[in-house]
């Protein structure tokens, strides 16, 4: 059974909703009282995010497809609102990355993770929004990165494609407004979760350095960035937030190194 009502009689899309990130979202979405589908590729990891929105008395389904595939992504969306009768809510987490030196990344490379992060994440609200705007209104974020910003070496890629989520995340949210479309941003800092671990951090080294360019001096759960989310996602308590971006970064936006013994200054 739901515990809470915020989302009650409405319905979200989450993107790479099988895993991680996502995932919380939309359990989180489900714990609202929302319904909710989530969309990826690989079939069993959205069966087992089905499974535990389902846990709270919603109702969930899923949709597998590339996000690259802008036909598959429109059919998407269309059946999600054929079947659950509306759409007030996507998502756009899905993601690809690893870290590559820009001199080293092969167009291959970009284009796959350009592809996925910043045409699927258009392809998405472009399809949804139609919905969104038909019925008078709907909220759209987008899950980016503080690197899209300050940078970060070997994620050229990854922060063009998140850049350019902002770029288009502030468009639309002045395109749309009017229309009763919000469109947000969230950033996450550093979360623990299977993709990223294996894509971003795979050696404790690593893992160190990405901990060294966050003030908080902690990596987050996806739990943690799924209230945060529920909260730009809610009208009534964000419904006046639009084009706007939500770190939930434990400060590793401000782009400055941390050192443990904070006396000993930069
Ligand atoms: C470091 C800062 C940390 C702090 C901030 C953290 C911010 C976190 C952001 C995140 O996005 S976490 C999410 C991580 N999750 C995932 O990445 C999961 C999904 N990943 C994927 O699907 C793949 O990794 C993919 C490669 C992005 C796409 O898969 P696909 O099957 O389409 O690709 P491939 O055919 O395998 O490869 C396409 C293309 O890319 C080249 N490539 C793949 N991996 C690498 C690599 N590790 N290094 C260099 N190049 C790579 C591959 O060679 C292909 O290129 P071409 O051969 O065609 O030229
Ligand atoms: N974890 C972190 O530290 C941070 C993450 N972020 C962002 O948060 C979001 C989620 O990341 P996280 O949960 O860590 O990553 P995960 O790797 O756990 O999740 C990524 C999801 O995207 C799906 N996906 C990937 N490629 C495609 C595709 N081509 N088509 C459809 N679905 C796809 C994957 O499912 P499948 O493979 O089955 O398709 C997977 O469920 C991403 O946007 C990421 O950039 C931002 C800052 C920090």
């Amino acid at each position: 059974m739901s515990e809470s009502t915020e989302f009650a009689g409405k319905v979200a899309l989450v993107t790479g909703g099988g895993s991680g990130i996502g995932r919380a979202i939309a359990v989180r979405y489900a714990e609202g009282g929302g319904d909710v589908v989530v969309l990826g590729r690989r079939t069993e990891p959205l069966e087992e995010t089905v499974r535990l929105a389902e846990k709270h008395g919603v109702r969930a389904g899923f949709a597998s497809c590339d996000v690259r595939d802008a036909d598959a992504v429109t059919a998407a969306v269309d059946g999600v609102a054929a079947d659950f009768g509306r759409i007030d809510a996507l998502v756009n987490n899905a993601a690809g990355n690893f870290v590559c030196p820009a001199e080293d990344l092969s167009p291959g490379g970009w284009r796959a993770v350009v592809d996925i992060v910043l045409n699927g994440t258009f392809y998405a609200t472009r399809a949804a929004a139609q919905h969104m705007l038909a019925q008078g209104g709907g909220s759209i974020l987008n899950v980016i990165a503080s690197y899209a910003w300050h940078g970060h070496p070997g994620t050229v890629h990854s922060a063009a494609a998140k850049g350019g989520i902002l770029a288009m995340t502030r468009t639309l949210a002045s395109e749309w407004g009017a229309r009763g479309v919000r469109v947000n941003c969230i950033s996450p800092g550093p979360t623990e979760t299977e993709g990223a671990g294996a894509a971003l951090w795979p050696t404790e080294q690593d893992r160190a350095r990405v901990l060294g360019s966050v003030p908080a001096a902690r990596f987050t759960t996806p739990e943690e960035v799924a209230e945060s989310a529920a909260f730009l996602l809610d009208p009534r308590r964000a419904g006046y937030i639009t084009g706007d971006v939500l770190s939930v970064d434990g400060g590793q936006w401000l782009g400055k190194v941390v050192y443990a013994d904070s006396s000993k200054g930069s």
